[in-house]
């Protein structure tokens, strides 16, 4: 369901380092590697608690019933992977009665003031997502919008409209939903922040949002029964070997590009999952992101004549859309715009990233891995999760850095509470 296309990208098998990848490999599969009690998300897919499960589908439909928002509460990895999930698979403009709209990924008072007004009188239920449970970002959102939920609805009827995901038994958050009598589930400990989108994390937020996430499941273990080479028959691993090739001759960030707007999140789960895992030590492409052809008509001028060997790109094709309208017929032909007259959108979109990769490529010099995607939907989205989970496991070893921690995230928090003057921090 995803396949490595490296035509476009200047690289010989020869530069592709099979044995290194090899190596890894094992590292991986005998979880003996730096980080190794962070692997719990290989397992995951056929492993997760089916209990668990079933009372999360049975609470979502119930707050299904209830509410005709769910505000998800959280930052980085709770956050970014359900509006990746949410905004590919159901769309920019769906028709679901269940609206999602986040909140704790920023501490802007504009944004949150605007929020609690637009919140006022409607039916709105929060799902607070931390791993840590002690996040500043989500916890004073959680703070400002909990009491505007029980002021709207009541004490009592709030306690069935707020559900927590946090660790099983540590952290602020876990200690105040219990004394509160919030329902929570749960974070398993052996799965770091941004690997947890098929954790409750996402999951939960994802039912309530009438997503089927069966059928999620059903595509990451589909991954994870496909992505089993030790080699680079490995699609994850040949991506994965790519861009630490690329990185070797002396590439400094990858662009990831997509044609579709609506997985634009899909971009930005990717940047937190690459660059919180690789950015170490002094090592590690910058993940950055573009969609097409939007940004070309923004960025298309640097990315064609800007600086060469800084940059490389990996797009995402799409071979099967979800809707395929064509361009009509007009009399009058004004725009002279009749030459499209027939051709689906599809087939203009693909024409555009042909017409792109060529010019990129052999005039720009700059290089492309082509990520080939079979279609845009629930079980490509479980898919994809795992194959970029697994990618960069493998490449994160093989620039010589732990993938699984993020040290230097510490250090901003660490200032900012000093600076506000939290108890105990110097
Ligand atoms: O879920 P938590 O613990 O609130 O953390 C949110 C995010 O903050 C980080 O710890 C640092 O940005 C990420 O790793 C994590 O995804």
């Amino acid at each position: 369901m995803i396949k490595v296309n490296l035509d476009h990208s200047s690289l010989k098998t020869v530069e592709l380092d099979n044995n290194k990848v090899k190596q890894i490999h094992e590292i991986i599969k005998t979880k003996s590697g730096a980080g190794n009690d962070f692997l719990g998300w290989i397992e995951w897919p056929e492993a997760f608690n089916k209990n668990e499960y079933d009372e999360m589908k049975k609470v979502a439909n119930s707050l299904r019933s209830k509410i005709d928002i769910l505000v998800t509460i959280g930052i980085g990895g709770s956050y970014l992977g359900i509006r990746a999930a949410d905004e590919m698979i159901r769309g920019l403009n769906h028709s679901d009665k269940i609206k999602i709209i986040y909140s704790g990924h920023t501490m802007s008072s504009t944004y949150i003031a605007q929020l609690s007004e637009y919140l006022k009188n409607k039916k709105f239920g929060i799902c607070v997502i931390s791993k840590s449970g002690t996040t500043t970002e989500p916890g004073i959102a959680f703070r400002t919008l909990e009491k505007q939920l029980i002021e709207q609805s009541g004490i009592e009827k709030a306690k069935e409209l707020i559900v927590a995901v946090t660790d099983g038994s540590r952290g602020a958050l876990k200690t105040l939903a219990n004394k509160k009598g919030y329902l929570t589930f749960t974070i398993p400990d052996d799965i770091g922040g941004r690997f947890s989108v098929l954790t409750p994390v996402g999951i939960f937020p994802l039912l309530v949002a009438g997503i089927n996430t069966d059928n999620i499941f059903k595509g990451a273990i589909k991954a994870k029964n496909n992505l089993v080479q030790n080699d680079l028959t490995n699609q994850a691993y040949k991506y994965a070997a790519a861009r630490n090739a690329l990185y070797k001759q002396g590439y400094k960030a990858e662009a990831l590009v997509t044609y579709e707007l609506q997985m634009q999140y899909i971009n930005e789960w990717w940047k937190q999952l690459f660059g919180e895992s690789e950015g170490k030590e002094g090592k590690g492409l910058f993940p950055t992101s573009m969609v097409f052809s939007t940004d070309l008509h923004s960025m298309g001028q640097w990315v064609q004549e800007g600086p060469r060997k800084v940059i490389f790109e990996t797009i995402i094709k799409i071979q099967n859309p979800v809707g395929n309208l064509s361009v009509e017929l007009d009399q009058d032909n004004y725009d002279g715009l009749n030459f499209l007259a027939g051709k689906s959108f599809h087939e203009i979109n693909s024409v555009a990233i042909e017409g792109v990769i060529d010019a990129h490529v052999n005039a720009g010099k700059m290089p492309n891995i082509i990520l080939e995607f079979e279609k845009m939907d629930d079980e490509q989205f479980g898919y994809l999760v795992y194959f970029f989970e697994l990618a960069v496991a493998m490449s994160g070893y093989m620039m010589g850095i732990n993938p699984f921690d993020q040290p230097g995230v510490e250090v901003y928090k660490h200032n900012m509470f000093k600076l506000l003057g939290k108890p105990g921090i110097k």
